[in-house]
């Protein structure tokens, strides 16, 4: 039986345009369970606030208000120690990558750094493994970000994510800015992966045939809530 991995309860984030400009009301009272190891599907209008709700869920921003608990622990209010474990076990994956690698270091020197910031014991057959696993061989690491193509970013970035061992990855519209035969690689790596290290996703994503593919269930944000209500779908 499966039991309540994630938990977000009440939340509310309004941004500001400008120091002093209008506030303007993201997610409103946005409410939902994730259960262990399913995969949520995420859909909406551009601009209704799904990358903020990732953002949000991936701790690298505040709610005004409301509450995320990840295994019944409040991700925010939680101690240090806890806090910091969350972070490692929650984990997000953008459109674009490349920009998260450092520009002028060579790829490894970006994996590395990640592995020293939570102080991760991994050998070179660790590492050589995990890149196998997302298709990539350990020449990469020598390589630069500009020097490898969108796919391979995007392999390395789950990479990178891997060698974490997440529980939970919000994937932002992973594949939007692949080719068609490189996203459905993509697509088929993350199923994989989800199937043998029991990963929950949620899956934000304009388009519905992904959705579909990927997702146990799918809902869709419309005035900062979260509906479940299939009949919405038909407006995405
Ligand atoms: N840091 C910020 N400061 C001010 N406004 C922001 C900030 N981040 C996002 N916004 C605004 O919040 C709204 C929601 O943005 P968000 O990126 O979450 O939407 P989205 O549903 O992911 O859009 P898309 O589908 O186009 O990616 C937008 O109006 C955006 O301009």
């Amino acid at each position: 039986m499966s039991s309540v991995l994630l938990e977000a309860r009440n939340i509310q984030k309004t941004y500001r345009k400008g120091l002093l400009g209008k506030t303007h009301k993201i997610l409103d009272s946005c409410s939902f369970t994730l259960q262990e190891g399913e995969t949520l599907g995420l859909c909406g209008p551009s601009g209704c606030g799904k990358s903020t709700l990732g953002r949000l869920l991936a701790g690298l921003e505040h709610p005004d208000s409301g509450q995320i608990f990840f295994h019944g622990k409040n991700i925010f209010t939680a101690d240090k120690i806890t806090k910091k474990r969350i972070r490692q076990k929650i984990q997000i994956l953008f459109q674009d990558p490349q920009g998260t690698f450092h520009p002028v270091k060579k790829l490894g020197t970006s994996l590395h750094r990640v592995v020293d910031l939570y102080d991760l014991h991994l050998s070179e057959s660790d590492m050589t493994t995990i890149l196998s696993t997302v298709g990539l061989h350990p020449e990469i690491l020598n390589r630069y970000p500009q020097e490898i193509s969108g796919g391979q970013a995007q392999r390395l970035a789950l990479a990178r994510i891997l060698l974490l061992k997440p529980e939970f990855i919000i994937l932002d519209e992973p594949t939007s800015g692949l080719d068609i035969s490189v996203q459905a690689q993509i697509l088929h790596l993350l199923k994989d992966l989800k199937k043998k290290e029991k990963i929950s996703y949620l899956f934000i994503s304009h388009d519905r045939n992904v959705l579909s593919f990927m997702s146990d269930r799918i809902v869709y944000m419309t005035d900062g809530k979260l509906h479940p209500d299939e009949n919405l779908m038909q407006k995405i």
